[in-house]
């Protein structure tokens, strides 16, 4: 029944005599085209046909916000834990200013695979950590989550291959990357990085430990505008200028204590300490010893930036396929309050010889003191 069903089918569909031979060609013609393309359609090749940048923007955001590697409904969003996704909303806000947020994400790809990350942004928080991935993504030969996924720190349980399914597709030759800061001062993270590939490659970006907590402080003000003083936090005895280093903005700056957990693991060379100021005062320069150190060629250069004078920040010149300019969203590069100059003294006094530690185990003098 169905095969005498299309066999009509295709007898009316191909009973045209009355039309001449070149209209009859042109006709089977435009039919070939159209069952050709029903095929591809029926085998999901389709979806591989690049979209508009709103649309995969928006399918972008929801991946993000679920953060789970699958397509997701209102309703589990909805279910998702509320302090994810306060911390992804503003992961997008840093983002906000970008046009298409980078090449890699502008065009839809089913093709290539899901690798676990070659190389990871490890730390740390407020160091500028998300100023160099969106650098190092114009890289053609660089592929990143834009979300942090907390895989090794929050997340472990979900199991690797929820993380790898986290990650963007790479063809031959490109790099798979993510940046989470807080794996820095994760005491497990190490030993869990290492037994996923003792070859990952480690970022860390460092800034002076006194104005990264200035600047954490910051991030949290913005959102509990009735937070006590900064020094009321800092100080566990304001008479005696005793530290609170269980405060979370004060400890992370103590990056020897940090990097012991890491050498545990893995060798010096195996990670690349980037500098904050560096970053912010020569991109160029520093990306420079980035794309060296993960084995591209030099291809984000001088050429890619620009001094955005309103921000006060270096931007992204404007990207091939892209009619404007991106700097990073307004979270990034705020205003930080002020601070007495006696607390900050306090302060650097406190990290000076954390930060002699640093610089020996490091070979690099960072200049902060
Ligand atoms: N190009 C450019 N544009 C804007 N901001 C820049 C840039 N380069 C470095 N920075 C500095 O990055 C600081 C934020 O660091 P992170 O991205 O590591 O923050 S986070 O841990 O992901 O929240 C951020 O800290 P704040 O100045 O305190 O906002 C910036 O100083």
């Amino acid at each position: 029944m169905k095969y005498s069903g299309m066999a009509c089918f295709l007898r009316s569909a191909f009973n045209f005599g009355h039309l001449k031979v070149q209209s009859k060609l042109s006709v089977i013609f435009t039919m070939i085209i159209l069952f050709t393309y029903l095929f591809y359609c029926l085998n999901g090749y389709c979806d591989s046909l690049p979209r508009p940048v709103y649309d995969q923007q928006s399918q972008f955001q929801s991946k993000i916000i679920l953060n789970d590697g699958h397509e997701a409904s209102a309703q589990q969003l909805g279910e998702y834990n509320a302090s994810q996704v306060s911390i992804v909303r503003e992961q997008l806000s840093d983002l906000s200013n970008s046009d298409a947020p980078s090449n890699n994400i502008s065009i839809a790809n089913n093709f290539g695979s899901k690798k676990f990350p070659q190389a990871i942004i490890i730390g740390v928080k407020k160091g500028g950590t998300r100023a160099l991935l969106e650098f190092l993504r114009i890289h053609p030969d660089v592929r990143a989550v834009g979300s942090e996924p907390h895989f090794f720190d929050r997340f472990y349980d979900k199991g690797l291959e929820w993380y790898r399914n986290l990650m963007p597709r790479t063809l031959e030759g490109q790099i798979t990357m993510e940046k989470t800061p807080s794996y820095f001062i994760t005491k497990e993270a190490p030993r869990r990085v290492f037994s996923m590939s003792r070859h990952t490659k480690l970022i860390v970006v460092v800034r002076d430990p006194v104005t990264r907590a200035v600047s954490d402080y910051t991030q949290t003000l913005s959102k509990s505008p009735g937070l006590p003083s900064f020094q009321n936090l800092a100080f566990r005895n304001a008479t005696t200028g005793l530290i609170d280093t269980s405060w979370s903005a004060v400890r992370i700056g103590i990056y020897a204590k940090h990097l012991e957990n890491w050498l545990r693991f893995f060798p010096l060379s195996r990670l690349l300490f980037v500098s904050g100021e560096r970053l912010v005062t020569d991109p160029a320069g520093e990306m420079g010893r980035v794309q060296d150190f993960l084995g591209l060629k030099r291809v984000v250069t001088d050429k890619h930036f620009y001094f955005n004078q309103t921000k006060g920040f270096p931007c992204l010149k404007k990207p091939e396929g892209s009619s404007r300019p991106r700097c990073l969203g307004k979270s990034k590069g705020r205003p930080h309050p002020q601070i007495p100059s006696e607390v900050l003294l306090r302060l650097r006094d406190f990290y000076r010889p954390f930060n002699l530690k640093f610089y020996q185990m490091t070979g690099h003098n960072f200049g902060w003191d």
